[in-house]
């Protein structure tokens, strides 16, 4: 069984709650979670960004499947926080799904 060290992402969840609670400047996820389109600008992004991995696989350049996977997963996670979802939420529903 593979043994990844995934704390970046509760780290990066982290982060973007912070940046819920405490907005600052020149912030792109704030710029997100307080757009004018509120969530339609985020779900925009995840739209944009799943189109991206589909073509970064078909192109079968790795680099741009990784590029691509993690602009994906970082605006899932900042669609996450905008919704009130948490990680354990998502990692609960996975545990359900074991066979
Ligand atoms: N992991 C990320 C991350 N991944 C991708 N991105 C941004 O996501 C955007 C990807 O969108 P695109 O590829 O469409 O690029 P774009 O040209 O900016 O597109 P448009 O938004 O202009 O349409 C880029 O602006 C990237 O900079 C990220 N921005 C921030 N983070 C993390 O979030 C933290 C907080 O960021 P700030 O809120 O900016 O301080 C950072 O410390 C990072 O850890």
């Amino acid at each position: 069984m593979p043994d990844t060290d995934l704390s970046i992402l509760d780290e990066l969840y982290g982060i973007i709650m912070d940046r819920k609670e405490n907005p600052v400047e020149n912030s792109y996820v704030c710029s997100l979670l307080n757009h004018r389109k509120g969530i339609d600008k985020i779900l925009e992004k995840v739209g944009e960004e799943s189109i991206e991995t589909i073509l970064a696989v078909k192109s079968g350049k790795r680099e741009e499947i990784i590029y691509e996977s993690s602009d994906l997963l970082f605006h899932l996670m900042v669609m996450f926080v905008a919704e009130g979802i948490t990680l354990e939420e998502i990692t609960t529903e996975l545990q359900k799904r074991r066979k």
